[in-house]
């Protein structure tokens, strides 16, 4: 049995009830100081959100727009949707309390974050989640999407309960993971309502039901999650789990090595509350997620922002022939003399060219610093730290950084190892470029890319990238092709030149060439 399989029949069992959602077959609108029936149209198709209105009686409620200004709305913000009787887009965070009557303090919060308005992702996601609406979310990299969850999903929770974790919210690695604690932690102030992110798995029952009761919000990797919950089966309960959130879901909905599939699937069999409802977010989009989502979440709601699996339109973007390895380093060498702002993230294919690159980078007087699996917990906390604050120059990391993390003005991304998909290579220059400021990703090729070279060029091409006419005309790659690409790395030749290397980043012979992150 395939684990895709697994998915759908752990799935059977659990059933889904809609929270509180518009009235089935009528709601109101208003236009000026004017109220309107809208009666929803029982549609035959997914695509179809028709509402035709009557015109009822006239008195002042809370405005809401009409049907027109919706369709507007969605089309000046680039939001596609499709499931029947959405809300419609949100127009001002004040609305969350006036329409929807959501706890002031998640309301200011907002604001004293920042945030002037929601981003086209949250004016789409936020009134749909309100209303109980399950949802695949597909927007660009640093779009907003942690307050397109977070926001709703707080405010349904309402006041603290003492039942035990109601929400949990899925990350593929520990940085985002942390990422999204910090970000609940902001959101929720002066609610009362509390977050746990599991950081380190204890034998003790420090997960235990009480310690969990203290709890409303858990966050966690699932791989540290399923760990716990294989522990001893009671030490962690997610029967009370209402909200299940899977960020990065196409990451998660991966099978194999590098993905969390088969975790996924033992996670939502032990999420079996009845009234469990589930929100998909992710910057790209694959055909198999919203598949599985049209199939086994009842009544979805698909929203888009932009055109799918392309790359945030303020990156300027360049591919840059090295030649060889050494052409990269030399090259790249050329880059940092000429004069960059920082912060600069480097993306290499493995922990083992991470060391490496470290190795070489470290003496030439920039602040460098390398993050990957191999370090430990502390270390990599350490180092994202720094980062943040600015006391590391140039991060060098392989694709655990390439998700999701924000790090506020990263100015360029440079991918030294060419990255294996275009959806790699969407989520590795989207670390710039983000909430709308100007970025800028370089990404350097040798002969040992020439196979993935098109995909690429056409991702750049479709983002409005000058590339040269000859990459989009290289011989397309079978997909038997691409997913043995996607899976595998290619044999590169080493970075190290022979300069001193530092004994506790000394590369490991053992994992050298094909080990990955
Ligand atoms: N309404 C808003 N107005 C302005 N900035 C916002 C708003 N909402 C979020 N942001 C900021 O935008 C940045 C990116 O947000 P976030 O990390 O949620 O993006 P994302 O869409 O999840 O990206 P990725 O796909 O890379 O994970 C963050 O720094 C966040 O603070």
């Amino acid at each position: 049995m395939n684990s895709d399989n697994v998915l759908n029949i752990l799935w059977r069992g659990v059933k889904s009830k809609p929270r509180k959602s518009l009235p089935d077959k009528t709601t109101q609108v208003t236009q000026g100081d004017e109220v309107f029936k809208v009666k929803k149209e029982e549609s035959t198709s997914d695509e179809s959100d028709v509402e035709e209105v009557t015109h009822l009686q006239s008195v002042k409620v809370k405005a809401e727009p009409n049907p027109e200004r919706i369709v507007g709305l969605r089309k000046k913000n680039n939001i596609t949707v499709k499931g029947k009787n959405l809300p419609p887009p949100l127009e001002s965070f004040d609305e969350l309390a006036s329409v929807y009557g959501v706890d002031e303090n998640i309301v200011n919060n907002l604001k004293s974050a920042g945030y002037d308005g929601p981003t086209p992702i949250q004016m789409q996601a936020i009134p749909a989640l309100l209303k109980g609406r399950q949802v695949l979310a597909c927007a660009p990299t640093g779009s907003g999407k942690t307050v397109a969850f977070l926001a709703p999903v707080l405010a349904s929770l309402g006041k603290p309960s003492r039942k035990g974790f109601r929400a949990l919210i899925l990350s593929p690695t520990r940085e985002l993971a942390k990422q999204i604690f910090r970000e609940c932690t902001l959101l929720s102030a002066g609610t009362g309502l509390k977050a746990n992110y599991i950081t380190k798995v204890r034998q003790d029952d420090t997960y235990g039901t009480k310690f969990s009761s203290k709890f409303d919000v858990l966050i966690s990797t699932p791989n540290r999650l399923i760990h716990l919950l294989r522990l001893k089966p009671d030490l962690i309960n997610l029967q009370s789990v209402e909200w299940l959130v899977v960020d990065e879901s196409d990451k998660l909905f991966e099978a194999g090595t590098r993905g969390f599939r088969d975790q996924l699937a033992e996670i939502y069999k032990a999420c079996d509350n009845e009234n469990l409802k589930r929100a998909m977010f992710s910057a790209t989009y694959t055909v198999h997620v919203a598949r599985w989502c049209r199939k086994n979440l009842k009544k979805v709601v698909e929203i888009a922002v932009g055109h799918r699996n392309t790359t945030v339109d303020k990156v300027e973007q360049e591919l840059v022939y090295a030649g060889s390895e050494q052409g990269k380093l030399h090259a790249f060498r050329d880059l940092i003399r000429k004069g960059m702002s920082p912060p600069v993230l480097v993306f290499v294919q493995s922990k083992d060219r991470a060391k490496q690159l470290f190795d070489e980078l470290i003496y030439d007087g920039i602040n460098v610093d390398v993050i990957h699996s191999d370090r430990t917990q502390h270390q990599r906390d350490n180092v994202v730290r720094a980062f943040r604050e600015g006391k590391i120059w140039v991060l060098i990391c392989t694709d655990i950084m390439g998700r999701g993390v924000d790090f506020v003005g990263i100015k360029l991304v440079v991918n030294y190892d060419f990255p294996n998909s275009a959806i790699s290579y969407i989520h590795r220059i989207g670390r710039t470029g983000r909430a709308g400021m100007a970025g800028r990703a370089v990404t350097y090729f040798t002969d040992e890319d020439k196979p993935a070279l098109r995909t690429i060029a056409r991702v750049m091409k479709d983002s409005g990238c000058p590339v040269p006419e000859y990459m989009l005309s290289l011989k397309k790659t079978s997909k038997r092709d691409r997913l043995k690409m996607e899976n595998t790395v290619p044999d590169r030749e080493d970075i190290s030149t022979g300069a001193p290397k530092l004994k506790r980043f000394k590369t490991n012979q053992k994992l050298k060439k094909k080990s990955i992150q």
